[in-house]
């Protein structure tokens, strides 16, 4: 198993560029589906392990998919199949997201259960009480779901039991061609929701109220390919954010929206850290010591989820005792035990954890369970005495491009060792012997921080 060792102590500062909303991508590289003429050119697409698995689903049904320069161009015209493969959709929940689509498109989709994940049961039902709303008939076999409409879907009113992003994202999509009107209840409003909205209106859609609880699709005749620049990344921009302040540094995070953050921005000025925005980007300063605050999760507007596991590692700097809540996932402070094996204080009651702050956490070895625990362990190993070794990687790789590189660009001291099936495969590749590669990546590693840190520096004046 690949490593991301880090070794803690290191004061961030300088200038990171996020990435393409990873959240924003797979439902748009789902949308594109429904474009019946004409391809469709997706810009600023990260590469992440999700963004792969995705493009992979589409591939075997059928669209052809072009990567060039963080460009995607896919070719959906003639579709092959209607079965999204088992063995791909079990990786990564966000593939069900092609089932809106493929009901729209050709009235007819079988996909299996996307199941559980480490944060929570993660059920389904809201999307398919949307979609049976709208006349489809669904049967459930052998762990997949199979759905057809005879004719095309009809428009409906669908009240949202929860706000949920998925459903929200996978009714809004079958409602583009569906005959009539669609009005979605209690919907989801997060950004990714608007940047959705905003790519199928493009494609031809009439889709209003994006980003407020009521949205309303008015069905049209059909969808073409066009082209989208993804919004930049919340999650990732707010973790760079945590990461400057828990090593009380001071990082430029270009392309990070305010509007989009606005609750990560809140909770870190509440702490006592400096935070100022313009339209390119928000700066992180915290030199100061940091005050304990109380953090809630909500749906958008409310504080993210995915942003919690990140903020409870800040909150253990902080002077005093912290409060952190979790209500959208039942079972989202897997990282505690982990953060324990640091030597951190917190003690979980069901859906609140009561966060210790002050406590010198220490280098240990220890494993991310899910995408955002994972960056939590990494920002508290940038702060902890001696060197940490976080397994789980693919978790983290799922969802934040270049971390590694981006954190040593930064100033920090961290390296990922790769595991020894990928040095057999570099080193095939490279024509080497698998420990000379090996010397020459971890060189490398340690050079290039040096090296561009020297270079980045003056910009931050
Ligand atoms: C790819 C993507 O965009 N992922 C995001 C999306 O996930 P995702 O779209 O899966 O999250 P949802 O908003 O659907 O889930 C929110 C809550 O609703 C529940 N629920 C959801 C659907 C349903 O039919 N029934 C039901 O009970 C879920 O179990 C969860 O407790 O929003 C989450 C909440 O902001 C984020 O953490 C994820 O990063
Ligand atoms: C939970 C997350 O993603 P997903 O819904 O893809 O599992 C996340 O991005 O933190």
């Amino acid at each position: 198993m690949s490593k991301i060792i880090v070794r803690g102590g290191r004061t961030l500062s300088g200038t990171v560029r996020v990435h393409g909303a990873k959240n924003s991508v797979l439902p748009i590289l789902a949308a594109t589906l429904l474009a019946e003429q004409g391809s469709s050119v997706i810009h600023d697409v990260p590469a992440l392990d999700d963004v792969r698995n995705i493009t992979q689903v589409l591939s075997a049904l059928g669209v052809s998919a072009e990567e060039r320069d963080g460009s995607v161009r896919l070719q959906a015209e003639s579709l092959t199949s209607y079965e999204a493969p088992y063995e791909l959709v079990r990786k990564m929940r966000a593939s069900f997201l092609v089932m809106g689509p493929l009901l729209a498109r050709l009235g007819k989709v079988k996909i299996s259960l996307p199941g559980g994940c480490a944060i929570g049961t993660r059920p389904i039902d809201q999307h398919l009480k949307g979609f049976e709303a709208m006349g489809a008939e669904i049967g459930f076999g052998q762990g997949s779901i199979e759905a057809t409409v005879s004719g095309k879907l009809r428009g409906a009113r669908i009240y949202l039991d929860i706000a949920s992003v998925g459903a929200t994202e996978n009714i809004m999509m079958a409602a583009t061609t569906a005959d009539g009107t669609t009005i979605i209840e209690n919907a989801a409003k997060e950004p990714e929701i608007v940047d959705l909205a905003n790519f199928l209106n493009a494609m031809g859609a009439k889709v209003r109220g994006a980003g407020t609880g009521v949205i309303r699709i008015e069905g049209v005749e059909r969808l073409r390919g066009t082209e989208h620049q993804v919004i930049p990344d919340r999650v990732e921009a707010g973790t760079y954010m945590i990461a400057a302040a828990i090593t009380g540094g001071d990082v430029y995070v270009e392309g990070a929206i305010r509007d989009h953050l606005g609750p990560v921005v809140a909770k870190l000025e509440e702490m006592g850290a400096r935070v100022d925005c313009d339209e390119n980007g928000i700066r992180v300063q915290a030199q100061k010591p940091l005050r304990a605050v109380d953090v809630k999760t909500l749906p958008y507007p409310g504080f993210p989820t995915d942003m919690q596991a990140q903020m409870m590692t800040l909150l253990l700097v902080a002077d005093g005792t912290s409060i952190v809540t979790e209500t959208v996932f039942e079972n989202r402070f897997m990282h505690v035990d982990e953060l324990i094996k640091m030597g951190a204080e917190i003690k979980v009651d069901g859906r609140t954890a009561i966060v210790t702050g002050g406590t010198k956490l220490s280098g240990a070895s220890v494993c991310a369970t899910d995408l955002r625990a994972g960056a939590a362990l990494i920002c508290a190993a940038l702060v902890a005495d001696g060197s940490s070794e976080i397994g789980g990687v693919h978790h983290i790789e799922r969802g934040y491009m270049n971390i590694v590189n981006k954190l040593a660009v930064l100033g920090a001291d961290i390296y990922r060792a790769p595991s020894p099936e990928e040095i057999l495969m570099q080193s095939e590749q490279a024509s080497l012997q698998p420990d000379v590669l090996l010397q020459q990546l971890e060189q490398r590693a340690s050079a290039k921080a040096d090296v561009v840190i020297r270079n980045i520096q003056p910009t931050l004046a």
